[in-house]
């Protein structure tokens, strides 16, 4: 189940935007402001032109409407971005508290962000008046704007107390190439919208809003697939070409707040602050694509153990096939290879552990050596990293047949508090305890 509701642009009045468009006449904030009212109408209009153009090129235009409209609420249970669908565009920002700032800036800060990502995600123009315009005209655009705290921020805010243990540091993997400028860091943020300036928008707002009390550690910009681009929903590729998140851990299964959510614990016991949580560990993992690109597509199969084309088990069947794990081929060995990544990162094989994958592509150009620096960031969710991430990280660095195509470049762990009710802030139990 996603988090999503169908959320048009509120009411543009309340700016000055809402003053006519010049060519036009129509102010197009209002004009997308109808559309939930009206139907499409305003959209039609909006998109005269563009359609005109489309049509003399034989094309029909793409709906406007629904990836513009779609909003995702930030009050809540948990904070958005855990369960919302993957999205188009995304930054991930670290952030260390400013030489001087402890738990009082922190709070503020977690105020002040927190106002803003429930006004961003409801498709507003942000109040304080120096809004930058990057998202005028579009509507929310299933943004989500989501919190963490790292390990040092408990240190910087003397709440150590307060820190669980499964904010320790994670263990030092033996194929680990971390860089520590790109890793942790006290703060994170994690953006996500199907629109690329709507997303860049939040980001740069949020930036903006840390004002004197925290400084950008890190900053990495990934993307998926944009919705409509393939004629069904399907699960999204990686730049490997393999679709990836087949076997997640799915909303309507009965143990899975229990595998990604931190459970309630009676008001006053430790870390209570963290009920609905979550943690996210994050890798900067790159691709190591032109050695990747090489591997005839058999043997690329074999490296995961599924097909490329629809993501089906080698042993058999559609994308949601079982893997038949134990089955051998006429010459008598196993059809899925023993060191094959699917196998080796299933939960059967893990003592059960289990991960809400939730990543983003990235691609940063051409790096010195002259390689793609594209890959994967990784983002995973689950309820402790001890019975999710860790464990299975683990078993993959000792024998993952995908190991000789990756690199894990940067690393970062994230205890991220649930979501906040209206008039609170993300953090608030924490801060205020
Ligand atoms: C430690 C966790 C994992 C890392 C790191 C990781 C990196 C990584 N994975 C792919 C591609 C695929 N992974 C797939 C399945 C899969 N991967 C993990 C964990 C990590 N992957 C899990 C838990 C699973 C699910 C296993 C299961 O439940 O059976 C797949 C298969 C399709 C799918 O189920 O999603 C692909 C493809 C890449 C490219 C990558 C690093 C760049
Ligand atoms: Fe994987």
């Amino acid at each position: 189940m996603s988090d999503t509701v169908n959320n048009p642009v509120k009411d543009a009045a309340k700016d000055a935007l809402s003053e006519p468009s010049s060519d036009s006449g129509i102010s197009r904030r209002r004009l997308l402001g109808t559309v939930g009212a009206a139907g499409a109408t305003g959209l039609v209009l909006g998109a005269a032109g563009g359609a005109a153009a489309y049509a003399a090129a034989g094309e029909t235009p793409a709906e406007l409407t629904t990836v513009g409209s779609t909003g995702v609420p930030f009050y809540g249970e948990h904070q958005a971005g855990i369960t919302t669908p993957l999205q188009a565009r995304g930054h991930l920002i670290a952030f260390d508290l400013a030489p001087g700032a402890g738990r009082k800036e922190a709070a503020a800060l977690m105020r002040r962000w927190s106002a803003l990502a429930g006004e961003l995600m409801a498709g507003e123009v942000p109040g304080g008046g120096d809004d930058t315009g990057v998202a005028l005209d579009a509507g929310p655009s299933s943004l989500t704007v989501t919190f963490g705290f790292g390990r040092t921020f408990f240190d910087r805010t003397a709440l150590v107390a307060q820190r669980p243990p499964e904010l320790d540091p994670l263990p030092a993997f033996s194929s680990d190439q971390l860089d520590a400028g790109r890793s942790n860091g006290d703060l994170w943020v994690q953006i996500g919208a199907d629109d690329a300036l709507v997303a860049f928008h939040a980001l740069r707002a949020i930036q903006k809003a840390a004002g004197d009390a925290a400084r950008v550690r890190w900053q990495m910009n990934g993307f998926n697939r944009s919705p409509g681009a393939t004629g069904k929903p399907m699960t999204a590729r990686n730049l490997m070409g393999q679709i990836d998140g087949t076997r997640n851990p799915k909303p309507s299964e009965a143990d899975f707040d229990q595998r990604i959510f931190v459970p309630s614990r009676p008001s006053g016991t430790a870390y209570d602050w963290l009920a609905g949580g979550s943690y996210a560990v994050v890798r900067r993992i790159r691709m190591l694509l032109d050695d990747w690109e090489r591997l005839p597509q058999k043997k690329q199969e074999r490296v995961i153990g599924r097909r490329k084309s629809d993501g089906a088990p080698l042993t058999g069947g559609s994308e949601t096939t079982e893997l038949a794990l134990d089955r051998a081929g006429p010459d008598g060995k196993l059809v899925i290879p023993g060191n094959a990544h699917a196998r080796i990162s299933a939960p059967e094989q893990n003592g059960g552990a289990a991960m809400l994958r939730r990543p983003f592509s990235f691609h940063d150009g051409i790096a010195p050596d002259g390689t793609p620096d594209a890959g994967l960031l990784f983002v995973c969710w689950q309820a402790d990293p001890l019975r999710g991430f860790v464990p299975v990280q683990r078993k993959l660095d000792r024998g993952d047949a995908l190991s000789a195509f990756i690199r894990h470049e940067a690393s970062g762990l994230f205890a991220v508090p649930g979501g906040a009710r209206k008039g609170e802030y993300v953090g608030q139990r924490l801060l205020e305890s």
